[in-house]
């Protein structure tokens, strides 16, 4: 193999996204089948062990991409040289913790992260942030970074997006790759909202096919943005292959292109399109071609998408007053 390894980083490697991730990276599926990767695994030095864990078996699959494996606890190390970064490590909430407090424990690991990356990562850096609260993590990390273009840092909505799609197959029977132009706008929070109103079911508007809005509002949105939480509930842990998939989705969009006709969702830093206020990390409906991605412009954003998608901006922009008033933007 002749081609240069693209360098991988992924932070909270040890954790259970990455132990769901590591091997389908490894394996071709996030770059491609020809692509040969290094993973530069950064934990804390509590998480090393198991990290190193997960690198032996790395090694047992044979995987013949995998170009090399690092491991870390030094962002400085972890980021140097990096092409592709998946901030997966954070600060989970814990009990008793005010939001405050989550947001000052995350800024703790995503601003010196987005300083190493600044000061480390190579010229085509693309960022990816998976850990919580994802879209004011990415703020962070990009303001600890000002000579790398803002719009290379980025938050995960695909995981939202790809429950938005399974949800409207199963309602409407139709299969998952006949639904296109779904958006989840906003916030990878509960406030998040997934808008059908210009999807498309095998050609046909969504909304339309759908024709019940009642189900839409009580139990399309909720479903999908409270999806997370009944995981939890279900599962005893949150969502880790189905985050890990999405996080292959996004960057394999980022880096190959959305569908002729199609686009997809991501967090991204917002140009003022839609009334969102320039700079917020907000997910948009979004088209990727060559390695870059633009807000898909003029959809028409009706009465009910506006009051939704504001209330999910203002919970963005008080995220970013919060961190604001912390120093940490
Ligand atoms: N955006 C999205 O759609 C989703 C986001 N998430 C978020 O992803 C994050 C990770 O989830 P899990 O893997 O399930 O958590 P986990 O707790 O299993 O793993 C997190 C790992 O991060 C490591 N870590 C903590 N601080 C670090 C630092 N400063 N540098 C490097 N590593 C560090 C920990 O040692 C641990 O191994 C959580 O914040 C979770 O809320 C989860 C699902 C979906
Ligand atoms: O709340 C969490 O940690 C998990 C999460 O973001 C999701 O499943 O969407």
């Amino acid at each position: 193999m002749t081609r240069t390894p693209v360098n991988v980083t992924v932070t909270g490697a040890a954790g259970q996204i990455g132990y769901a991730l590591l091997f389908r990276i490894a394996s071709g599926q996030l770059l491609g089948a020809d692509v040969p990767v290094r993973l530069r695994l950064l934990e804390i030095p509590q998480g090393l062990k198991a990290a190193e864990g997960t690198a032996m078996e790395l090694d047992d699959c044979a995987f013949p991409l995998l170009q090399g494996i690092d491991i870390t606890d030094d962002p400085n190390v972890a980021f140097d040289g990096a092409n592709v970064a998946l901030l997966v490590g954070a600060r989970p909430r814990t009990k008793g913790m005010e939001r405050g407090d989550l947001l000052e424990a995350n800024g703790g690991i995503f601003k010196p992260q987005g300083k190493a990356i600044n000061d480390r990562a190579a010229d085509d850096i693309k960022v990816l942030v998976v850990g919580n609260p994802a879209n004011t993590n990415a703020l962070i990390a990009q303001a600890a970074a000002p000579d790398v273009p803002a719009e290379r840092f980025t938050a995960m909505t695909r995981l939202d997006h790809n429950r938005a799609l399974s949800q409207l197959a199963a309602k409407t029977g139709a299969p998952v790759s006949e639904i296109k132009r779904l958006t989840i706008w906003g916030n990878h929070s509960a406030t998040q909202y997934p808008d059908v109103f210009h999807a498309e079911i095998a050609g046909k508007n969504a909304a339309e096919v759908i024709d019940d809005q009642a189900w839409l509002a009580d139990t399309f949105i909720p479903t999908v943005a409270k999806r997370g939480a009944a995981i939890i509930e279900a599962r005893g842990a949150s969502s880790a292959a189905s985050a890990a998939n999405a996080a292959i989705d996004h960057i394999h969009t980022w880096v190959n292109g959305t569908a002729e006709g199609d686009w997809t969702s991501m967090g991204i830093p917002s140009d003022g399109s839609y009334g969102v206020p320039e700079g917020l990390i907000s997910s948009f409906p979004v088209t990727c071609k060559g390695g870059t991605y633009e807000i898909v412009q003029g959809l028409d954003v009706n009465e009910f998408s506006r009051s939704r998608i504001d209330a999910s901006v203002k919970e963005l922009e008080e995220e970013r007053e919060a961190v604001r008033g912390l120093g940490l933007i």
